[in-house]
């Protein structure tokens, strides 16, 4: 099976099917260092990353908006001095789609270059 981090994400459709249950139970798994935020009753992903300073923080910022833009899909951001959290949701569907999972796995694969 494809990695989430080598998949594409699909374009965001206002009909599209939110994950399922049992997807949601697989496809967390493939990112473990993700949990599940609810809020306003929409479903999201959050991780925090944590960095030495600010400058740092907001490099890993700006490697993170390039890649929404390449894919077209986009987080919440909040950068504070040695933090990042980011936080992915469908906003066309007011939950989560199998694209935040993607987007999650290649925000983690940004620590790795
Ligand atoms: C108009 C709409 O905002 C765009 O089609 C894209 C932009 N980026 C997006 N990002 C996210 N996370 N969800 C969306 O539904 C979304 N839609």
């Amino acid at each position: 099976m494809t990695a989430l981090n080598e998949m594409k994400c699909e374009a965001c459709q206002a009909d599209a099917p939110k994950v399922t249950e049992a997807e949601l139970a697989e496809l967390i798994r493939m990112i473990p260092d993700w949990g599940v935020e609810v809020r306003d009753g929409i479903m999201q992903l959050e991780r925090v990353y944590k960095f030495k300073n600010f400058k740092l923080a907001i490099a890993f910022t700006n490697q993170l908006a390039e890649l929404a833009e390449a894919e077209f899909h986009h987080p919440g951001i909040l950068t504070e001095w040695g933090k990042v959290t980011v936080t992915w949701w469908s906003h066309s569907i007011k939950g989560l789609h199998k694209n935040d999972f993607i987007m999650a796995a290649k925000t983690d694969q940004l620590l790795e270059n």
